[in-house]
């Protein structure tokens, strides 16, 4: 199991490679990993050789003793600073450096001049790219209720309807079903397909388009993420030969998703076919990354990528093609990393053209 306890073990022998005492968490994904507590914008933990404190306000007294197991301490800097100084003077500390301010960086050295500070990166988030069996069932759940919505908003996919109707139809759904939307939705038709991230507009439906919905469900925290392109009426010969060399690009990354394969070598996968239907060019982001408490986290599946895949990882499969003026095609399956393979967590039929 990989929850808060077992996390802050492992934790610690990441935090003895970095030549480190102590941890500094102030990254929210990471603050709740440690501890549970799901307002962790509003929180820290202190890591230390002997243990871990939450510190948080309180606004959360009564959340904290309800959702985590670490001891809390409730204050305001600098008051959170004063209550962890004394044992850490004299230690070298590690700090987030892709979350914390420079402000907050120099309020700690304000708070905690007998320490040296170390900048770190990325050491909970490795920690975080293989899931818990919990972790896992809350994804799945996720992914289950995007899927369903899909299947309900499928049919309203249709000329005369704007992108905004369908990102409507989605996202009310979702919050009625106790769940909220894991970003703003994609509904990109027609030419706005040549927008990776083409957010809902204004724009009508047409007969003849593509429309590319890339959604997700964000249930207790966790994510899930998929993306389907459906076809309104009958898209031109050269918009389905497109759609037919992502589909391809697509099964055969997934097909190649199993531990032990580099995460470089599964987005080479999918570029090669894309290349070869001369749409390596269009192809314009990498092939997936991991979810889990945020939609973008390890493992990163892309060509500058280290990341190796194994059993517990969740990850995205999303080669798109875009071509500026004519329109675009995505298609994204979420898939867990199974001790012999993989399993495809989206169910949401892809379709034929
Ligand atoms: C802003 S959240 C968008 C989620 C979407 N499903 C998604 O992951 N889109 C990808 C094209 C993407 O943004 N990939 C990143 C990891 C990239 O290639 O840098």
């Amino acid at each position: 199991m990989t929850g808060p306890e077992n996390r802050l073990d492992a934790l610690r022998d990441e935090l003895t490679r970095a030549g480190v005492d102590a941890l500094w968490v102030s990254d929210p994904a990471n603050v709740r990993a440690l501890s549970g507590f799901t307002s962790p914008a509003d929180g820290k933990v202190l890591v230390t050789r002997q243990g871990a404190t939450l510190y948080t306000d309180a606004r959360y007294t009564v959340q904290v003793e309800q959702e985590s197991p670490l001891p809390a301490f409730i204050a305001r800097p600098p008051a959170t600073y004063d209550h962890a100084a004394p044992g850490l003077e004299g230690l070298r500390v590690g700090f987030e450096a892709d979350s914390l301010t420079v402000a907050g960086l120099e309020d700690l050295q304000a708070a905690w001049p007998g320490v040296t500070l170390v900048p770190l990166r990325g050491v909970v988030q490795g920690l975080r790219a293989v899931k818990s069996p919990e972790e896992i069932r809350q994804i799945r759940a996720a992914q289950a209720l995007a899927d369903r919505v899909f299947g309900e908003v499928r049919p309203l996919i249709r000329a005369g309807v704007t992108e905004q109707d369908v990102a409507y139809e989605i996202e009310s759904r979702l919050l009625r079903a106790g769940a909220e939307s894991a970003f703003g939705i994609i509904v990109a038709s027609g030419p706005r397909g040549a927008l990776p991230h083409g957010h809902a507009s204004g724009r009508v439906i047409e007969d003849g388009d593509l429309v590319t919905v890339d959604m997700g469900a964000r249930l207790d925290g966790y994510h899930s993420d998929m993306t389907r392109t459906v076809a309104v009426g009958n898209p031109s010969e050269e918009l389905r030969r497109i759609y037919r060399a992502v589909r391809e690009a697509e099964g055969a990354a997934v097909a190649a998703v199993k531990p032990g394969v580099r995460a470089a070598d599964l987005d080479a996968v999918a570029r090669g076919i894309l290349t070869a239907h001369g749409l390596g060019e269009a192809f314009a982001h990498s092939l997936g990354h991991g979810v889990g408490l945020e939609v973008h986290e390890r493992p990163g599946l892309r060509s500058t990528s280290e990341d190796v895949l194994e059993p517990g990882m969740i990850v995205t499969i999303e080669p798109g093609a875009y071509v500026p003026g004519l329109g675009g095609v995505r298609i994204e399956d979420l898939l867990l990393v199974t001790e012999d393979g993989h399993e495809v967590l989206s169910r949401s039929p892809i379709e034929e053209l």
